[in-house]
């Protein structure tokens, strides 16, 4: 079986490099993919309480612990504080219920899944209106952070970090936080290879996973990384698919990576990326794929104060 390097997060916690995606995993289908996941030698998943599918997550873990072929204490399991909970006094329950759902005791990583809140409104958890719109709230992320660190003080999660900040968001953390971000969740692939917002990170000793590493390719777009004529070219050399080479090049940068999968023959490929090595030119050659194609940019909510995106 292949090994999972692990990257060493600020407070010692070690996290494996690379872990399964779960957002749109159908909840019918999840259980069995977390449960073949870990038979292949996947520790690391990536959740959050929006996907809708932490029950039937947790259910796959819950039957691979019972079976003993893992211990708790070998997984490490992420999941998000969803928008709608931003109040310092809501992070609490809101972690419990993703716990619950999860049947853990401990998450090792909780994420601020968005540095903008929304409203919370009972039965509508991705809070829009009638017309579509987002229904945003002004609670400062900061407010949210001192949530968070009660988390930790609480032991239900083992470390804290952010998704979807950018360097000032993230330096707005660092100036009140009694606890430490250990980790940023962005968008990262060729096409945005974050280079900028991964160097002010890494040089304030939190890590980054990239999320979106295969360019999403079930996204209706002109621009199919997997279909890039140079990974192609690069991965034919290595005689590994663009996918691989996808992925290899973020574990190469210390940037944690979650693709998301539910076929099997794919869970094996996406794991199979520990026995090669990019070379420096051929990375070269991917950094140059950059062309700043974000495909999450949540662009209605552009003038929220908090918006992430109109800087690094
Ligand atoms: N913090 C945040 O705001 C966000 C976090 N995330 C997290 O990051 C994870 C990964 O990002 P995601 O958006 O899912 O995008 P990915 O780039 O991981 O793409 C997933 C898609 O790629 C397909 N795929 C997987 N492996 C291969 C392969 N080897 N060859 C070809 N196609 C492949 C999957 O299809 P199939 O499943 O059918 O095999 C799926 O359609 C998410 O699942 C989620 O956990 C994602 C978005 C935002
Ligand atoms: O994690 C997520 C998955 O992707 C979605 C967008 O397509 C985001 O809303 C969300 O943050």
């Amino acid at each position: 079986m292949n090994k999972v390097p692990f990257i060493k997060f600020n407070n010692g916690l070690k996290c494996p490099i690379f872990g399964l995606g779960t957002w749109k995993s159908n909840p019918g289908e999840v259980t069995q993919v977390v449960k073949d996941a870990i038979d292949i030698g996947y520790r690391h998943f990536d959740c959050a309480f929006i996907y809708e599918n932490e029950k039937e997550i947790g259910k796959g873990i819950k039957e691979k612990l019972d079976e003993g072929v893992v211990k708790r204490e070998d997984l490490f399991i992420t999941s998000k504080l969803w928008n709608t909970k931003h109040e310092k006094e809501k992070v609490l329950p809101a972690i419990k219920a993703s716990l619950k759902d999860l049947g853990l005791d401990y998450l090792d990583l909780y994420l601020v899944h968005w540095p903008f809140a929304f409203q919370e409104i009972p039965g509508n958890i991705w809070a829009k209106d009638e017309k579509g719109h987002w229904l945003t709230s002004d609670v400062d992320f900061t407010e949210t952070w001192k949530g968070m660190e009660e988390c930790v003080d609480n032991g239900l999660a083992k470390s804290i970090g952010v998704s979807n900040f950018n360097t000032k968001q993230i330096q707005a953390v660092l100036d009140i936080a009694r606890i430490k971000p250990v980790n940023n969740q962005i968008e990262c692939y060729p096409y945005l290879n974050q280079k900028k917002l991964i160097d002010f990170c890494h040089a304030h000793d939190i890590s980054v996973t990239s999320y979106g590493p295969l360019g999403r390719p079930f996204m209706d777009n002109s621009l199919q990384l997997l279909d890039d004529p140079v990974l192609m070219q690069i991965s034919a050399k290595y005689n590994k698919s663009p996918a691989q080479v996808a992925l290899r090049y973020q574990v190469q940068r210390n940037v944690i990576v979650i693709p998301k999968t539910i076929t099997k023959s794919r869970l094996h490929e996406n794991f199979n990326i520990f026995d090669f090595n990019i070379s420096t030119e051929d990375m070269k050659s991917i950094d140059e794929l950059d062309r700043n194609k974000r495909l999450v940019t949540f662009s209605e909510l552009s003038k929220h104060k908090h918006y992430p995106f109109l800087e690094d």
